[in-house]
């Protein structure tokens, strides 16, 4: 009966041209995670969980618009989810008016982690600054204190190379210089030459990262003497063909010459344990199987036939596991307002009650998802896993992963530094006695 359906909204970024249109595989892994969480019997006995979705393009305003028609028309939703940093910002700080928790599954910018300004935002999504404790430790084990920042003008990059200055202060890592542009690091890369970085910290998107690779190799800053961080989340071949029209006028062997060597770090969003059962009895290989076929009965079965997959289906994971974590989040609450005599599809817009019991439910989350252990910090920003691999003959090696928590390091032992031994972080002059 229609009594006994438990309803969320939705938005995802599908269409459109800015930003992240992760949408188009999140949203059908959410489905089959809707699918899979209303087929047990002991979760949400006796109830089904429904999404009503609609697309924002990754665009703001049209997803207020989104979020206003899927709360002032029946049925009453119990929670949002939503992708997009710049959605999420939207809807999470307007969210709180209707006492609503917000789960992102597609989130990176850390502005998003205040209490003050989204007070009941969660994010399975970590976010940007997750890579920050990891290059510390890359700086600590390889005995460099003496950095360089080159970063893109971008709010997301911005914030995160805050976070990188007040870590590295506290790490006593100095910051020599910090470089940055709009969209032509020509003259930033030169001021990096000019003051004899040598180990430096690069944060853009990946335009603008194939821009700065030539100018890298026109200013000859790689090789023996320099290392390089890369984001990890760019795809695998993202410096290698022609982007002559990009405005990128160094051929593909050049851009090899200048990447060879570069580190990279990134947050695992697939369960690194591909065989182990998760919470949904599946493993991540299964999981990969389910989510391919469910793209092939979209309209992504010509791409996927062409091994190219649709945006977003890195961040899969991250919507599969945020319906279980709501489904799992609205058991526990049930249990809970069962005891207090109160019932979870009573909760109205206005029932702080129920809505302070949900967002306690969302806050205790932990368990094993296909994105791997699924659990919030207390600004609601997703504890992840990363991992560091290394450019090596054109092909990325993992050289380790980092637990930030636990600051437990595995190391691989497989890096290569191109004059055999680890780069130095300034020139060293050596005393004649
Ligand atoms: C790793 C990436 C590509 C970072 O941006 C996220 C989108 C966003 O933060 O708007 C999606 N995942």
């Amino acid at each position: 009966s229609s009594d006994n359906v438990l309803h969320i909204g939705g938005i995802f970024p599908i269409n459109g041209k800015g930003g992240w249109q992760g949408g188009q595989a999140c949203e059908p892994a959410a489905s089959l995670a809707l699918e899979d969480v209303n087929k047990r019997n002991d979760i949400l006995a006796g109830y089904t969980l429904q999404l009503h979705w609609n697309d924002s393009e990754c665009e703001p305003g049209l997803a207020a618009s989104v979020m206003y028609n899927l709360l002032y028309n029946d049925p009453q939703k119990l929670m949002l989810l939503a992708g997009c940093s710049t959605v999420c910002t939207t809807v999470a700080e307007a969210a709180k008016m209707w006492n609503l928790v917000v789960l992102c599954y597609g989130a990176s910018s850390p502005a998003l982690s205040d209490r003050n300004r989204f007070p009941t935002l969660f994010r399975t999504h970590p976010s940007a600054t997750v890579h920050n404790p990891t290059r510390i430790k890359l700086m600590k084990k390889f005995g460099w204190s003496r950095i360089a920042i080159l970063q893109q003008a971008e709010e997301v990059f911005i914030s995160t190379v805050e976070d990188l200055e007040n870590r590295c202060k506290e790490a006593d890592i100095e910051i020599m210089t910090r470089q940055s542009f709009l969209s032509d690091p020509t003259d930033a890369v030169r001021n990096l030459r000019r003051q004899d970085a040598r180990i430096i910290v690069g944060l853009f998107y990946v335009v603008a990262a194939r821009k700065v690779l030539c100018e890298i190799y026109k200013n000859q800053l790689y090789g023996k003497q320099y290392v390089w961080f890369f984001i990890g989340w760019y795809e695998d071949n993202w410096f290698k063909g022609n982007f002559t029209d990009d405005g990128v006028d160094c051929s593909p062997r050049e851009m090899e010459i200048a990447a060879e060597g570069h580190l990279t770090t990134e947050a695992l969003m697939w369960n690194q344990n591909t065989n182990q059962r998760t919470i949904s009895g599946m493993t991540v290989d299964d999981f990969r199987v389910r989510l391919d076929a469910k793209l092939r009965e979209g309209k992504y079965n010509e791409s996927l036939s062409k091994g190219l997959y649709p945006v977003g289906y890195q961040e899969a994971p991250l919507a599969y596991d945020a319906v279980w974590a709501v489904a799992l989040a609205f058991n526990k609450t049930m249990e809970k307002a069962l005891e207090n005599k109160r019932r979870l599809k009573d909760f109205t817009y206005t029932d702080k009650a129920i809505a302070d019991d949900i967002y306690s439910a969302m806050n205790s989350t932990k368990f094993l998802g296909i994105s791997g252990d699924v659990a919030f910090s207390s600004y609601g920003d997703r504890i992840a896993l990363t991992q560091i691999e290394q450019m090596i003959g054109q092909k990325y090696v993992v050289l380790g992963y980092y637990e930030t928590t636990t600051d437990n390091l595995t190391w691989i032992n497989k890096e290569q530094w191109i004059g055999g031994k680890v780069p130095q972080d300034r020139t060293i002059v050596k005393r004649v006695l």
